[in-house]
C-alpha cells in the first residue's frame, strides 16, 4: 500500500549497513523526503553516501533499520518500486561500441512506460548525438547519457549519484535547471554531490553525512544558520597575531594562524570586520588577501569535518 506517499516518498529510519568484513558504513541514519522535494546527501569521501543510496535503490538489503520508497521496501518489493524510480549510478558502464541511439533504445526496451528516446536525449542536450558511439562521448556527455537513461521511465523518484561530476560549468548549470524543472513537475529527487554550491543552490533540504552518521540536516539556510562566518588575511612582515586588537572584543569565537595567514571565525561578521579594518587603518597596515565570507554550506561542511576529527587544529 502507498499509504504515506503523499507525505514522504522516501522514509529512512535508523538505517544501518555493515559490509562483509564487519565495517559499519552506515550507522543508524534517519531522514525523509517529501514528494516534489530535492534532497541532497553530502559528506566527506567514504562518509556512506553511496552505501545509503544503494539501499534506497533496492540494490542491497539493510543490515538494520528500515527504508521505504513510495511506501514499499525497495529491496523486497523491487517489482513495485523499480518501475517508478530512475537511477543514475556513479558509473554508467554501457557497452561502449553501441551508439547513443542504440543504448537509449536498448534501455527503453527494459523500461516500462518509457518517454520517447529522442525526448530524453533532448532533455539532457544530446539530441544531436544519437549516431555517436558511447566510447566517443566526452566524460561529461557520458554523464548526461546516464541522466537521459534515468529519465526514460518518467520516474516519480529520481536517484542521482554525483550527477554533475565531470561536467563543465555550463553542463552543470544545465543539469541543475533540468533537475529543478523535474522537481517543479512533481518528481522527487535524491542526489549525492561533492559540490557544496550545487547542494546550496539546488536542494530544498540536505543532510551532511560524516562517518556513517548524519552530522547536520535541514534546509541549506538552517544548516548554515548557526555556523560562524570567516575573515582571513595575511599579516604584513613585522606584525604578529598578538598585535591585533583583542579578538574577543571583536566578537571572534575562534582563530587559526598558519605562517602569516590569519583566519578568524565569528558570528558577528560586521562587528569583527569593522573592528579589524579600523585597527588596520589606524596602524597603517595593509591586510593582503583580505577575504570576508558569510557562513556558507562550505563552512558548515568544513567545520563538521574539523569538529569531529580528534586532531582538530582550531584554537579558540
Ligand atoms: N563492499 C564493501 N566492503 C567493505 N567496505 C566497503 C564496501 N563498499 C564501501 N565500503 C566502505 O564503506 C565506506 C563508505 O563508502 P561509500 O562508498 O558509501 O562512501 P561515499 O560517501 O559514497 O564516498 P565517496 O564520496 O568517496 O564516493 C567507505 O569507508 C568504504 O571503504
Amino acid at each position: 500500500m502507498d499509504t504515506n506517499e503523499h507525505e514522504h516518498v522516501i522514509e529512512v529510519t535508523d538505517l544501518r549497513r555493515v559490509y562483509g568484513g564487519g565495517f559499519e558504513a552506515v550507522r543508524g541514519i534517519s531522514f525523509s523526503v517529501a514528494r516534489g522535494e530535492i534532497f541532497a546527501l553530502l559528506g566527506t569521501n567514504g562518509a556512506g553516501k553511496t552505501s545509503t543510496v544503494e539501499l534506497l535503490e533496492g540494490l542491497a538489503s539493510p543490515s538494520g533499520g528500515r527504508v521505504r520508497v513510495l511506501g514499499h521496501d525497495p529491496f523486497r518489493e523491487r517489482a513495485a518500486v523499480r518501475p517508478r524510480t530512475g537511477v543514475m549510478l556513479q558509473e554508467g558502464g554501457f557497452p561502449s561500441e553501441l551508439t547513443v541511439g542504440e543504448t537509449t533504445r536498448m534501455w527503453a526496451g527494459c523500461t516500462g512506460g518509457a518517454r520517447p528516446e529522442a525526448e530524453a536525449l533532448a532533455l539532457v542536450g544530446l539530441a544531436g548525438k544519437a549516431g555517436v558511439r558511447v566510447k566517443q562521448l566526452s566524460g561529461g556527455e557520458r554523464r548526461r547519457l546516464d541522466l537521459a537513461l534515468a529519465l526514460l521511465g518518467e520516474p516519480e523518484v529520481l536517484f542521482l549519484d554525483e550527477p554533475t561530476t565531470g561536467l563543465d560549468a555550463e553542463g552543470r548549470r544545465d543539469t541543475w535547471e533540468l533537475v529543478r524543472a523535474l522537481r517543479d513537475s512533481g518528481t522527487t529527487v535524491l542526489l549525492t554531490t561533492h559540490y557544496l554550491e550545487e547542494a546550496e543552490g539546488l536542494a530544498d533540504r540536505l543532510a551532511i553525512l560524516h562517518e556513517g552518521r548524519i552530522a547536520a540536516s535541514g534546509t541549506p539556510a538552517e544548516v548554515t544558520a548557526d555556523r560562524p562566518s570567516r575573515i582571513s588575511f595575511e599579516l604584513p612582515a613585522g606584525y604578529f597575531p598578538g598585535d591585533l586588537p583583542p579578538l574577543a572584543e571583536l566578537g571572534v569565537c575562534g582563530h587559526e594562524v598558519a605562517g602569516r595567514t590569519v583566519r578568524l571565525h565569528t558570528r558577528e561578521l560586521q562587528r569583527a570586520a569593522t573592528g579589524l579594518l579600523v585597527w588596520a587603518g589606524r596602524a597603517g597596515v595593509e591586510l593582503r588577501g583580505l577575504d570576508v565570507r558569510s557562513a556558507s554550506l562550505e563552512e558548515a561542511f568544513l567545520s563538521i569535518a574539523r569538529e569531529q576529527r580528534p586532531t582538530a587544529g582550531a584554537a579558540a
